[in-house]
């Protein structure tokens, strides 16, 4: 599913207007009939029937205006209470919006404007309703949101508790594009937006703000994306997933799976390459090794009785320099390899994984401190023959970058992008609304996940999943695109049964079977 940016729906919006020949007045009448057939279903859902108190309709006075005109229309048409509230001057409607507004006026339905009346008797008038649609401002804002939208927002915010607060299109005070908030942006509860969903709702400030989101057609085609070259970002879908997943031989054996390497773990940290282990047998490869320093490796083994494991000499707690000795040999043995969870860092570090980068001529997924070692040895990555996927949490691409945090949070998908495409890796950009990009310049988002999936050993787990299916015969983006996708299904579906707060995990890690089997066979899935 494409995912738009403010500049793209405007091309697409035009295009159709333009070239297609489809008046603007049909896609906001297309836009209203979509957004009063979902306002009708949330006030079925809520055991309303509409008719106890007007749904409150916030008008502003652009095309997101015009959508509320034609709502609250056809709301009142269908038998509800409705009250549309103009919070500009009539005078200042213009183009297909006025057409609507006019529509509106001519039919005499309920209508407040705050020319004729002071911001007090709105929230009044907005205290005891429990449905408020908000179409003040979409795709057209422009800086800081001003007065009356500020303060009619600001009270909605503060009052929002038991009400169904719908967006028309987006938040009104969410920038489409970057996802930040405009001075003030309204907490949907839900978010009916058209064509496709929007960047924003993926990024910075987006996702607590747009509560349920929909997309719904208004016969602007999404396929326009592609007609117009847009370079846009791709929304995992379950669809995706089910198509990425490697697909099994039923007559299959261990070898048929793929074997995969786990180089980590440190006197400090025992369980990092464990959970990756683990998550790699989880997600279906045939065979794991885990390559430990010696001194760890007793505990471990105790604890994995699936997992072959590799002690490698130690030094200081951390893999010695001769590690690599033992590795060099046995590496053509192995369909992939992860480098990183709980390896720690060393003074020349660094070097020791660019060799093993040079030795190791299969699909390396580096994480965590191996990233850390990676920052003066990136220019190693283009050069490769076979691929790399970095899975950077936002602390960790800042590093790599040179940049902060706050910096990388701002241009999630750009950063990413630019990324990929320099150094020729597949880069997951973790965080809230992970980011995937190809070395193509291919950019797709997860929507799925949340905190319950911070928490050490998350990304370890992930970086195990992502070996499994490359093992498997996925190509690298397929692998990023189920694994991402399935690991926050699992966490999900962990927080749904024990709260966010108490996702372990070796909950994730048992999750991970029922989650595959939700996407390669939901009817058997229980969820
Ligand atoms: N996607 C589609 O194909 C369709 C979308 N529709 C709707 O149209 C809006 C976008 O409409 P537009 O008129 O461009 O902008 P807005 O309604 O978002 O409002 C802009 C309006 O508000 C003023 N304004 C701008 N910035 C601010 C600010 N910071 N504070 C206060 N006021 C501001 C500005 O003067 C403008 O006049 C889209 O979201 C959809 O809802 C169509 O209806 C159907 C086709
Ligand atoms: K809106």
């Amino acid at each position: 599913m494409y995912v738009l940016g403010q500049d793209d729906m405007r091309k697409m919006d035009r295009y159709t207007i333009e070239q297609l020949g489809l008046p603007g007045v049909v896609l906001m009448e297309n836009a209203g009939a979509r957004v009063t057939e979902e306002i009708v279903r949330l006030v079925a859902e809520k055991g309303d029937n509409g008719t106890r108190y007007p749904i409150m309709i916030l008008a502003g006075h652009g095309h997101n205006g015009g959508d509320g005109f034609v709502v609250a229309r056809r709301l009142s048409d269908l038998g509800y209470k409705v009250k549309l509230c103009l919070l500009a001057a009539p005078e200042k409607l213009a183009g297909d919006a006025k057409v609507h507004y006019d529509v509106y006026r001519r039919r005499n339905l309920p209508f407040w404007s705050v020319q004729d009346a002071s911001l007090e008797e709105l929230f009044i008038l907005l205290e005891p309703a429990p449905v408020i649609v908000d179409a003040m401002l979409g795709t057209g804002i422009k800086g800081e949101v001003r007065s009356p939208y500020r303060e009619v927002i600001g009270w909605l915010n503060r009052h929002r508790k038991d009400k169904t607060v719908v967006a028309v299109d987006l938040p009104s005070g969410l920038c489409a594009e970057t996802g930040k908030v405009q001075g003030e942006a309204v907490r949907a509860t839900h978010t009916i937006t058209f064509v496709c969903p929007k960047k924003g709702f993926f990024l910075q400030d987006g996702p607590q703000y747009i509560g349920e989101w929909k997309a719904v057609d208004i016969s602007v085609p999404p396929s326009l994306a592609e007609t117009l070259h847009l370079n846009v970002p791709l929304l995992i879908t379950d669809d995706d997933v089910h198509e990425a997943l490697p697909r099994r031989k039923s007559h299959g054996h261990k070898g048929s799976f793929g074997h995969a390497l786990v180089i980590g773990g440190s006197s400090a940290y025992i369980g990092a390459p464990l959970f990756a282990a683990q998550a790699a047998l989880n997600s279906g490869a045939g065979l794991v090794t885990l390559a430990v320093p010696d001194i760890i490796y007793p505990q471990l083994a105790a604890q994995s009785p699936a997992t072959i494991f590799l002690p490698l000499p130690t030094e200081n707690g951390y893999l010695a320099q001769d590690a690599l000795q033992v590795l060099e040999n046995k590496l053509e043995t192995y369909d992939t390899l992860v480098v990183g969870p709980g390896l720690g860092r060393w003074p020349g570090g660094g070097e020791w994984l660019a060799r093993l980068l040079k030795l190791a001529h299969m699909p390396v997924v580096v994480d965590a401190d191996g990233l850390a070692m990676l920052k003066s040895h990136l220019s190693l990555l283009p050069k490769r023959d076979r691929p790399v996927i970095l899975t950077p949490h936002p602390g960790e691409m800042a590093r790599l970058l040179g940049a902060t945090v706050g910096e990388v949070e701002s241009d999630r998908l750009g950063i990413a992008q630019r990324f990929a495409q320099e150094h020729g890796v597949h880069l997951v950009l973790k965080g809230h609304r992970t980011v995937l990009a190809t070395p193509e310049g291919k950019v797709w988002i997860n929507p799925l996940g949340h905190d319950a999936l911070a928490k050490g050993g998350s990304g370890d787990i992930l970086s195990g999943i992502i070996a499994a299916f490359v093992a498997q015969g996925a190509a690298p983006e397929q692998a990023v695109i189920a694994s991402v996708y399935i690991h926050a299904l699992a966490a999900e579906r962990c927080a749904a049964e024990k709260s966010r707060y108490s996702v372990l995990p070796t909950d994730v890690l048992e999750a991970l079977g029922p989650a595959i089997l939700s996407i390669v066979d939901p009817a058997r899935s229980g969820q």
